[in-house]
């Protein structure tokens, strides 16, 4: 017994030493180094994930508590040098990215192309599909969710991509209920594509610049449900959002309220007081089975849903956004999570390679 206290402390201290000298990483790393073994462990590959991320994304992501943890588990974060070519950098086991621009998406495609051993997260095409609010519900209202745990749908929305004197004709015809959300057609990083209104009559609309996302507002209680999902792995948070627009507010109130980033500037709700009917997270299964085909039909690994339950109703559920890579910084113990997903991917991808079965060469 003393003799196990004792080890475990020197253990202990060996291990801050090495920690300090940035070694750790060389030791625990995954099984993905070959060799016999025979029930000893054997020192190891490290899994190096290359990053190329904006520097407000590297400091809410990459904080120091995920680069401890990563190291200890045997995974370097390597910062990519935009400014060299993709291929001269690595060897990568993993490249995680949030840029924009054609430039680099096919910098991304045709290293994909002669890399296809290196997992990049996520794929450019996929992502460009959820940087249009028109595309990026396509796929959840496709599913069309129906369940004994609810359903889950998109609000009823119109593009609107040129001539803004056609808006109160085209809600008409299209029977869109006020008030309505109006919001930039395309996501590109900026705040301007952040920008949002709220529409309490359809004439009102003509002063915004095309191309728009016209959105049904929903009620429900001023409180959203962050869905984020790293993998097959989902955390859910609540967070403030718009109040409920009352009848009575929408026949006395006219024009455009615009709301810059709301989004943004929302905090959180987790320890709110709130009315236990809004407050109730989405059930479980309903979410995992949304996020299990979202993950299928979009091609991602790494996003978040918003969404919103209809007030008054108990399982009506709405997705309003999709986000790529979005602040896991904010997502409760994003680090044990994310570093679990990066050595799965590559212990998995390393059991199919190693699966295979040998080609019998040609005779
Ligand atoms: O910076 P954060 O932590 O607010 O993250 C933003 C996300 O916030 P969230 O995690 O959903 O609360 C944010 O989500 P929302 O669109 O605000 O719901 C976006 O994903 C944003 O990326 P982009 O500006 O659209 O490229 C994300 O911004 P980037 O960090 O990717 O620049
Ligand atoms: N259809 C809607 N009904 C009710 N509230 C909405 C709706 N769409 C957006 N909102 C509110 O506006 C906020 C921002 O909208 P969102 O579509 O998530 O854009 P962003 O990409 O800027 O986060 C949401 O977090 C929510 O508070
Ligand atoms: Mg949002
Ligand atoms: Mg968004």
């Amino acid at each position: 017994m003393r003799l196990n206290e004792e080890i475990g402390c020197k253990e202990e201290e060996i291990e801050e030493e090495e920690e300090e000298e940035g070694m750790v990483a060389q030791k625990y790393s995954i099984g993905v180094g070959g060799g016999g073994g025979g029930g000893f462990p054997q020192p190891m590959k490290v899994v190096v994930v290359g990053y190329a991320l904006t520097s407000k994304k590297t400091k809410s992501f990459l904080q120091p508590k995920l680069e401890g943890l990563a190291r200890n588990k045997g995974i370097l974060f390597v910062a990519i040098d935009q400014n060299r070519p993709l291929s001269d950098q690595g060897p990568f086991d993993i490249v995680l990215h949030k840029l924009t621009g054609k430039e680099w998406r096919q910098i991304l495609e045709d290293y994909r192309r002669a890399h296809p051993e290196v997992t990049v997260l996520d794929p450019p095409d996929a992502i460009q599909h959820v940087h249009n609010r028109q595309s990026m519900l396509q796929d959840v209202a496709d599913l069309n969710l129906c369940d004994a745990y609810g359903t889950v749908g998109v609000p009823r929305q119109l593009v609107i991509k040129k001539d803004p004197s056609s808006i109160p004709d085209a809600v008409n015809r299209a029977g869109l209920m006020l008030p309505l959300v109006a919001k930039p057609l395309v996501v590109d990083g900026s705040a301007k594509s952040h920008e949002l209104s709220l529409a309490y009559d359809q004439y009102s609309l003509q002063i915004l610049e095309p191309p728009l996302v016209l959105q049904e507002f929903v009620n429900h209680g001023g409180v959203l449900f962050k869905v984020y999902i790293v993998g097959e792995a989902i955390k859910v948070v609540r967070r403030f959002s718009l109040p409920d627009v009352s009848k009575r507010e929408l026949s006395t109130n006219t024009g455009v309220f615009r709301f810059p980033r709301v989004s943004c500037a929302a905090a959180s709700a987790d320890d709110a007081d709130l009315d236990p009917m809004v407050a109730e997270l989405p059930p479980r299964p309903l979410l995992e089975r949304l996020a299990r085909e979202l993950r299928r039909r979009l091609g991602l690994r790494l996003f978040n849903l918003d969404i919103i339950r209809e007030h008054g109703t108990q399982d009506r559920f709405y997705v309003i956004d999709i986000n790529y890579f979005p602040g896991y910084g904010k997502m409760p113990g994003y680090e044990h999570i994310f570093t679990d997903f990066l050595l799965n991917l590559v212990q998995s991808k390393y059991n199919k390679r190693s699966t295979k079965p040998v080609e019998e060469p040609l005779r």
